[in-house]
Formats: structure tokens, sequence, C-alpha cells
């Protein structure tokens, strides 16, 4: 793996449902430590998407790379270990009801390492502190809010030390303030970790405010659209629909600039 190796690389894809295409030939990389947003209308194939980066749905055809190394065709060992290296927060954040938070967190830690009772406690205090539920350790889960929730499930995303931590809709039922401070806690750990984000939504404030990078799924098109910083593409990209997305439905013509965009 070089310096310039992509930290995921998505190589021709096409998703389907069985003969009901979603998506055609995508192709994007993502680099380490990037904030990565997949964005696009209802049902244009977000977390169709998702599902494919984390192995839960096979390809109908093309091939996803992750540090260089195939992943759609890994063997069933370097897949797992692959796997290993992924934190998901999936929209409904769940937690198991009949767990407190501290046993949330463990269960991975118990179930994938080797480490003792007294270095888990540790490491779950560490995680709870991080996402700033210090003390909470041992609530369950309906004793605590809905973005104390959001914020638990990602502590427990966090267990393993992830390489990439991948998000679908976050921000799914949080009023805009708590769905803000998700946002901040996202950067903050992206940032101070060098974690690789890819996250799933349609949440303007959300992506325009944290996305490094992005990808437009298109679909009218059934095809990706730009790549692009989404700030930038909201003014500059030449692409109507992604503007229309990004403008909450109006479609200002494109800001000119110096250099061409995307
Ligand atoms: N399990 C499934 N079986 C068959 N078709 C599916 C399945 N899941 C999703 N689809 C279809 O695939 C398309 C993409 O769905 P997907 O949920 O990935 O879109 P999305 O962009 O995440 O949507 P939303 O923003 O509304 O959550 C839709 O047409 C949907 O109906």
């Amino acid at each position: 793996m070089s310096a310039t190796t992509p930290h995921i690389d998505v190589r021709d894809l096409t998703m389907a449902y069985g003969t009901n295409v979603v998506m055609r030939e995508l192709n994007f990389q993502v680099s380490r430590g990037e904030i990565f947003v997949i964005m696009g209308g209802s049902g244009c194939g977000k977390s169709t998407l998702l599902r494919h980066m984390i192995g839960l749905l096979q390809p109908a055809s093309g091939e996803i790379f992750y540090n260089g190394k195939t992943f759609t065709k890994a063997t069933a060992a370097e897949h797992q270990r692959m796997l290993r290296t992924f934190g998901v927060l999936y929209q409904s954040g769940a937690l198991w009801s009949s767990l407190t938070l501290a046993e949330n967190i463990a269960t991975p830690l118990e179930e994938f390492t080797d480490l003792k009772r007294n270095e888990i406690a540790d490491i779950v205090s560490y995680k709870l502190s991080l996402v700033g539920l210090g003390g909470f350790e041992e609530y369950y889960p309906s004793e605590i809010s809905g973005g104390m929730k959001k914020r638990a499930a990602l502590a427990r995303a966090m267990a393993l030390d992830p390489e990439i931590l991948f998000f679908d809709e976050p921000s799914a039922g949080l009023d805009p303030i708590t769905s803000r401070r998700l946002d901040e806690l996202i950067l903050e750990i992206s940032r101070s970790m060098n974690t690789t984000v890819v996250l799933v939504t349609h949440e303007l404030p959300s992506l325009l405010g944290i996305g490094d990078n992005s990808i437009f799924l298109d679909v009218t098109t059934k095809r990706q659209g730009p790549i692009g910083n989404p700030s930038f593409l909201k003014d500059h990209s030449t692409n109507p629909n992604v503007r229309k997305f990004l403008n909450r439905g109006e479609s200002p013509s494109p800001t000119t600039q110096a250099t061409p965009g995307p």
C-alpha cells in the first residue's frame, strides 16, 4: 500500500435487487481521515450503497477495495478481518435495551478481544467519556434521551477502534440542536483519531457542515452525479440536479469561478 492508495476505492459498482438496478457503474475513492458524504434524494440508493460497503449486500458487478485490497472478493477470513476495522451506526442507533450502556459497549470487546474484565471496563469508560457520557455506565437505554442513545451507539461503534465509521442517517429523529451536536462529535472524532467517516444523509446542514467530500447519486439517471466538497458543489456545480438538491429545490445558476469545477 503506497501513501497515495485510497482508503476506500469503489470501482464500477452496479447495485441491484434482483433485476431492479438501483445504480450503475459507481466509481469513487475515499481518502483516509476524510468525512465522505453519500447524498441524494429519497430512494436513490444511499443506504443500498452503504450496505454494499459494509458487506451486507453483494454487487451485481464491480468491486470495493479497502487499503488497496479487495473486499468484495476477499477470502472469508480476510473479509472478517476487514469487517473488524469498521464501526457502523445505523439509523435506529439500536442498543440492546436489556443491557446497561457499559454492557452494550463491552459486548464487542468481549466477543472479539482477549482483554480482561478490568481492561474492558477502562475502555468502556474511556469511550463513553469520548462521547460525553462519562458516568452513565450503569444507565439503561430507556433511561436516556434520543441524542444520548445515538452517542452511546457511537461509543459502541468505536469500541474496537475502527479505521472507518459508517453512519446511516445518524440525525434521524433528533432535533436540530441535538443533531448539530452529533455532527460536531463526528467531526471531532474523525479529526482527532484520523478516522475515515462515510456518512449517509439528506440533512443539508449536516452534510454542508462537516462533509469534506461527497458523491451525489442521481435517481433520475441511476448514475453518479458530481463528486466534490458539498459546499463547493452547492454553489459551483454545473449539474442542475445536485445544485437543486443542495439548494432546497431551487436551482440557481452556478457561481462563476476561476477554475472549472465538477
Ligand atoms: N431490500 C430491498 N429489496 C428490494 N428493493 C429494495 C430493498 N431496499 C431498497 N430497495 C429499493 O432500492 C432503491 C434504493 O433504496 P435505498 O433505501 O437504498 O435508498 P435511499 O437513498 O437510502 O432512500 P431514503 O433516503 O429514502 O432512505 C429504492 O427504490 C428501494 O425501493
